[in-house]
């Protein structure tokens, strides 16, 4: 994605289970978009389709006016390289260093010759500093991944998803497994990264409160369907209780 992912009645089925059904909707790039639902309404479902990871049964997903599955494989791979996710799983290595974690995030985007050269030295050690330092790990470049706390990891993480510049930003319940103060930081500094910029941010979550005032749109999600595609401003409790209606998930 450079300047817009689009969805045109898109439907995801899976054996004989519709899990998303009918989705249109167009992302620009610079959106922070929270994306919220009960469990199981098809978030992730939905992320891993727009990073071009899963195939729509139905409909069609463009990127840029061109048809991601049409594309050729190259294109496809150029597009998979450009959107990066960030979930509660965060794989880091962890007996790897947190700079060879974060040059991890680089590897898609290099010919081969340059991951055996990064295997032997560490190459783009300013580059990595910075954005620790931007996610607030500076001094922890040479630590092992394994001795960082919970939070600690997922700022890796976010620093592993960033490093290559992508286009779009797929944050899956990042924070679902840290503390609500751990979590709160780590949403805020997801958020802060996304601002200001051209980078466009899906940011799924149940804390819909600790995202609200940092997004530029909402898109709730109930059953595979869109419930709605509004600005923070709108989305009242009306809407919230519709969309979290038999389920205590709301946070
Ligand atoms: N690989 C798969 N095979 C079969 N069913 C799947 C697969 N992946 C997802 N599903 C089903 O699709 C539905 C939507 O799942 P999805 O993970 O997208 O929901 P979600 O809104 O992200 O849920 P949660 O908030 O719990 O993470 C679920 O019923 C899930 O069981």
């Amino acid at each position: 994605m450079a300047r817009e992912l689009r969805l045109h009645g898109v439907g995801r089925r899976w054996g004989d289970r519709e899990v998303l059904s009918s989705i249109d909707l167009t992302l620009r790039a610079g959106e922070r978009v929270a994306l919220i639902g009960p469990s199981g309404a098809g978030k992730s479902t939905l992320l891993r389709l727009m990073a071009g990871a899963l195939r729509p049964t139905q409909g069609r997903i463009e990127v840029d006016g061109r048809d991601l599955a049409q594309m050729p494989w190259r294109a496809l791979q150029a597009h998979r390289a450009r959107c990066r996710i960030v979930e509660q799983q965060n794989l880091l290595v962890p007996q790897s260093s947190v700079h060879d974690n974060i040059v991890a995030g680089l590897l898609s985007h290099w010919p081969a010759w340059r991951t055996l050269l990064a295997a032997l030295w560490p190459l783009e050690r300013e580059r990595v500093a910075a954005l620790l330092q931007a996610v607030d790990l500076a001094g922890l470049q040479w630590a092992p991944a394994a001795t960082l706390s919970g939070g600690q990891m997922q700022r890796v993480a976010l620093a592993r998803a960033l490093v290559s510049g992508p286009r779009l930003l797929l944050a899956d319940e990042p924070t679902a497994s840290l503390d609500p103060r751990t979590a709160r930081q780590i949403t805020r500094l997801i958020v802060d990264q996304a601002r200001g910029g051209d980078m466009a941010l899906v940011f799924c979550t149940h804390w819909f409160d600790i995202v609200r005032s940092d997004c530029t749109r909402v898109i709730g999600l109930r059953d595979g369907r869109l419930l709605f595609d509004a600005p923070p401003a709108e989305i009242d409790e009306t809407r919230l209780a519709q969309l979290y209606a038999g389920s205590d998930e709301r946070l």
